[in-house]
């Protein structure tokens, strides 16, 4: 197989499987992660990896703010951003150095903090949408509403989590960083948790309150690194219509167009599935021959070899 240059996303369970919390419970999880990522390498592909945050910087944030002090500030969420990138990074570069080695593969992760520009006017401030972070009860929810001035929304039965704002990426500043690490060989970890939110003022970068969408992220990097596939890595082998119910019908191959169609109709909800088909339509379209896929963590390798997944391909392709 030719030589691709592969974005791949990583969704919550390639971090956190279950429910563990713990770092050696996430350092368990990115290693089974590292063992599919590492064979996609082993090929001899590019591979540059995203990676969500939402559960991780929901709990770093609470922890800055358990016995806060004047000499014990706590950070605001663009710099609680930039450690759940760190954090994860970490985990990430420390099981593919294991994996590569087991594995015989001589590339070397390295994680890049990246720095994602927003429009501070952005409608998305005035309306925050992502969750992040732990579930309460509707008592505790109704506390913190009160007292810190979060907005809480009940999560699929599941409790309430904290929204915060959800801005559109617009560029991002290391690009050119991360391709030099690409064209160098390095397995790259880029644009973890859809990248640290920053505004342009005055000339300068300024960090603000939100957390990026990371499958926005992964498409806009896909896009300005001239990316051959974008492989968006979840908790379903594929993507269906009438997803959940008795009807449901697993979706194989798609044209743009139908994918179009499929998400006109409102097959993909919103929230989860449908920012991931957003994406891969966005990378489909921004360029002839390029090809998305969405599929499970433990099929990212067969996907790839055309043996599993959704694939999503460009407007003039025609289906095999
Ligand atoms: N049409 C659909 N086809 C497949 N899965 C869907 C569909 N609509 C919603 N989903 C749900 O979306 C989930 C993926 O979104 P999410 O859990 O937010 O992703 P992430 O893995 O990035 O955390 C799937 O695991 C599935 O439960
Ligand atoms: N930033 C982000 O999209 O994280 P999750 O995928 O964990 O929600």
């Amino acid at each position: 197989m030719n030589k691709q240059k592969i974005v791949i996303a990583l969704g919550g369970n390639a971090i956190q499987m279950g429910n563990g919390a713990t770092a050696e419970d996430q350092k368990q999880a990115c290693y089974q992660t590292a063992k599919q990522l590492a064979q996609i390498s082993k090929s001899g592909h590019d591979i540059v990896i995203t990676h969500g945050n939402g559960p991780q910087v929901g709990n770093i944030v609470l922890q800055q703010q358990l016995n806060q002090s004047e000499k014990l500030p706590a950070m605001p969420l663009d710099t609680c951003g930039a450690m759940s990138q760190g954090m994860i990074g970490y985990w990430l570069q420390n099981a593919l150095y294991e994996v590569f080695q087991q594995e015989g593969v001589t590339r070397t992760a390295a994680t890049t903090l990246t720095q994602v520009v927003v429009d501070q006017n952005d409608p998305a401030f005035q309306h925050p949408t992502k969750p992040i972070g732990s579930f309460y009860n509707e008592a505790e929810a109704k506390e913190l509403t009160e007292t810190k001035g979060y907005t809480m929304k009940e999560d699929a039965g599941r409790g309430y989590r904290r929204l915060v704002p959800s801005p559109k990426p617009i560029d991002i500043i290391e690009k050119a960083t991360i391709q030099s690490l690409i064209d160098n060989e390095f397995v790259v970890i880029a644009g973890g948790g859809g990248g640290i939110p920053v505004a342009k003022r005055d000339g300068k970068l300024v960090g603000v309150e939100a957390v990026i969408d990371k499958d926005l992220t992964t498409e806009k990097l896909a896009e300005l690194i001239d990316a051959d596939t974008l492989l968006i890595l979840t908790a379903v082998e594929k993507i269906s219509l009438h997803f959940g119910s008795q009807q449901q019908q697993d979706l194989e191959q798609l044209t743009y167009e139908q994918t179009v169609t499929y998400k006109d109709q409102g097959h993909f909800a919103p929230g989860s599935m449908l920012p991931k088909v957003e994406a891969a339509l966005a990378f489909v379209d921004s360029k002839p021959g390029r090809k998305a896929i969405i599929t499970s963590l433990d099929k990212a390798y067969d996907a790839i070899l055309g043996k599993a997944g959704t694939t999503i391909l460009s407007k003039e392709a025609c289906l095999s």
